[in-house]
């Protein structure tokens, strides 16, 4: 039985726009396990991107309670968060963000700057991540020789290089022919199902959700349905 990874209790986000509110998250209770594939899904505007940030921890909820193994990250100070994200999450683009003058394997070699490695730490890591990501063949390739499906593996074995429990996918295949689409969605799965990797990923096509273990629907900020568990 897999243990909950974020339990979200009540969360709302608030925005105030002149004298107007505007709520994109409202009353939202979730539980995500770890080890899940989950799907976020809904209509332009319904609060998706704002309940990945909060979940990711890049953002945090102006109300309710935000548990990540079973530790209240929304009372967190900006910088704890910073701390908490570098351990804890990695988050995947619909267009990559690779760095242009840098090669597949210093890309994925960036986010390990910031950790105590030796040298030889940091590329063991850094060659299982892109070996984990099936582009190990690339490791010398610049994005621009790059095809978008092989830039995204490398984008995932960027998220994959601090083995964090959390990776966070905004329409991760939205820029992709549906052949890539799909081996990064099976890709995706198997971290999951393999590694235990806990994947939220934001995304408009119903394709790409039928990958996912559980798909949520959001509309206006709030769940209308989806949130039960499927088991692996
Ligand atoms: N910083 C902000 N200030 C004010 N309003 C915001 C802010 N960020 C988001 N919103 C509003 O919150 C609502 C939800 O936005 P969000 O980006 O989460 O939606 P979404 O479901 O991801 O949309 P899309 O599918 O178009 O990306 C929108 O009405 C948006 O305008």
């Amino acid at each position: 039985m897999n243990k909950t990874l974020i339990s979200c209790q009540g969360i709302s986000k608030v925005y105030f726009k002149g004298k107007q509110e505007i709520t994109p998250l409202n009353e939202l209770d979730l539980e995500i396990i770890q080890g899940e594939f989950l799907a976020l899904m809904g209509p332009s505007g319904s609060g998706k991107t704002t309940l990945l940030n909060i979940l990711a921890g890049i953002d945090s909820p102006t109300h309710g309670k935000l548990f990540f193994k079973e530790q209240d990250i929304s009372q967190l100070k900006r910088r704890q968060l910073t701390n908490f994200r570098a351990q804890n999450m990695a988050y995947i683009f619909q267009l990559y963000h690779l760095i242009p003058v840098l090669t597949a394997y210093e890309n994925v070699e960036l986010p390990l700057l910031t950790h105590r490695l030796s040298a030889k730490q940091r590329h063991d890591r850094v060659c299982r991540a892109l070996e984990l990501a099936n582009i190990a063949d690339r490791a010398d390739h610049y994005p621009k020789q790059l095809s978008g499906g092989q830039e995204q593996r490398v984008a995932i074995a960027r998220a994959l290089v601090t083995d964090p429990p959390l990776i966070v996918a905004d329409e991760p295949t939205g820029d992709l022919d549906q052949e890539s689409a799909q081996a990064i969605l099976k890709l995706l799965k198997s971290l999951c199902a393999e590694l235990n990797k806990t994947v939220v990923m934001v995304t408009h096509d119903p394709k790409a959700a039928a990958y996912a273990d559980r798909t949520l629907f959001l509309e206006k900020g709030v769940l209308i349905k989806g949130d039960h568990h499927v088991a692996h």
